[in-house]
């Protein structure tokens, strides 16, 4: 990790000594959660991963089973740890109000009052750039934009509660501190959702259109680039350090047109590329009027639609954000670039190629 680290970093050069290098990451069986637990363990951190299903093995790296709403089950993970991220969230495609104000909401409170009682000193949450976003253009959208007033779903309206209660929390007195990443649009090698959902549609027809005139910029961010983030945000976090309490924007700072971004990577694993255009009005209105027949038959039907309204504003909309705060502050450059995001993506799924 090679940067430019920030003014008062360099004043105030202090050894990350071997206890403040035991870190725990909840969520840490997840896309990004592993991404970030080698990184850390390359880095030479003692990681625990705390997570409600262990899905795979690493050498060094203690697994706790357990759900993060579980205090007991916490405070076991978190003993003699003092860094603790949490990525744990339910995927965005549940939209299940109960789960997300379960997990998102009482459990980040069952994590911080862990984290408290158990003498962590910091604690990292990875929140999203959509905390912002009400489903029109952001256009550079810098931390300052106010939350969402009417969040596009569940997950979003969660998240926007689960960063407030984390930014609260940051305490210098009682030598708790925390700071959030705000990443938009995670992509790379694993990710279950982005390119999964993708080559499902393309399989099934339904990557032929374009949605609105295709000029839309948007944000997709490589998995390592936000894993990056969270390491600087870590590392950078005293109580003499401008970050305390704050959210920061990770992207790759390369804002791409969304439709070409999933053209590139349908090309990429051999499908053919969205051509063919759609009014956004007339896709959105359809995806509402879509989404309110299977609310009004879910007692009869179990159907999930592809177009829902969130996934179409986020295909058809303008949502990019500056990333300077975390460049001024924490010295963050993207360590990878876009191209080299996508090509090193498209080559580590062979099963989701074309014919494969
Ligand atoms: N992916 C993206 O594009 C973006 C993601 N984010 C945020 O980044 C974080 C990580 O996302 P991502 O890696 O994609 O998500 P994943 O679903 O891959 O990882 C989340 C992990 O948390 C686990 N988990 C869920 N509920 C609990 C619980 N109650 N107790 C313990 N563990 C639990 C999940 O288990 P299980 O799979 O069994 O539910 C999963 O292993 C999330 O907070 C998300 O909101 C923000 C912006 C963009
Ligand atoms: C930048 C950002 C926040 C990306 C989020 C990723 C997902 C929301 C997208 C991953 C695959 C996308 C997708 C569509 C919408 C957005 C995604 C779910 C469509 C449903 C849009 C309408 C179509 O023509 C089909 C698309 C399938 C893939």
């Amino acid at each position: 990790l090679h940067q430019t680290v920030p003014f008062w970093f360099i004043s105030r050069p202090v050894s990350v000594s071997q206890s403040s290098k035991r870190c725990a990451v909840i969520g840490g069986s997840g896309f990004l959660g592993r991404h970030l637990v080698e990184k850390l363990q390359d880095r030479g951190y003692s990681v625990s991963v705390f997570d409600i299903r262990q899905s795979y093995e690493l050498p060094g790296v203690t697994f706790h089973q357990g759900d993060l709403c579980d205090e007991q089950a916490l405070l076991s993970a978190l003993k003699d740890v003092s860094l603790v991220f949490h990525c744990a969230s339910p995927a965005p495609a549940s939209n299940d109000r109960a789960l997300f104000e379960r997990v998102n909401i009482q459990g980040t409170k069952t994590v911080i009052e862990a984290c408290i009682q158990a003498g962590v000193q910091k604690l990292v949450l990875t929140s999203s750039a959509s905390v912002v976003f009400e489903g029109t253009d952001i256009k550079n959208g810098r931390e300052d934009l106010p939350y969402a007033k009417k969040p596009i779903d569940y997950y979003t309206q969660t998240k926007i509660q689960q960063e407030k209660l984390v930014l609260e929390a940051c305490d210098k007195q009682k030598g708790f501190l925390t700071v959030a990443i705000r990443p938009h649009g995670i992509f790379g090698p694993r990710d279950p959702q982005l390119v999964p959902i993708m080559v499902d549609a393309a399989r099934r027809g339904k990557m032929k259109f374009i949605i609105g005139d295709g000029t839309n910029l948007v944000d997709f961010t490589f998995v390592e680039n936000v894993v990056h983030g969270h390491i600087l945000a870590a590392e950078c976090l005293r109580p003499d350090s401008p970050i305390c309490g704050k959210p920061y924007h990770i992207t790759n700072d390369e804002p791409i047109r969304f439709w070409d971004f999933m053209s590139e990577m349908l090309v990429g694993l051999g499908y053919a590329a969205p051509r063919f255009h759609l009014p956004y009005g007339l896709v959105y209105s359809l995806a509402l009027l879509l989404w309110l027949l299977t609310w009004i038959l879910r007692p009869l039907l179990s159907f999930k639609p592809t177009f829902t309204p969130m996934r179409v504003a986020l295909a058809g909309t303008h949502h990019y954000y500056s990333c300077e705060r975390a460049k001024q502050d924490l010295g963050y450059r993207p360590v990878v670039s876009l191209k080299e995001g996508i090509a090193r993506t498209v080559q580590s799924y062979p099963h989701l190629r074309h014919g494969a």
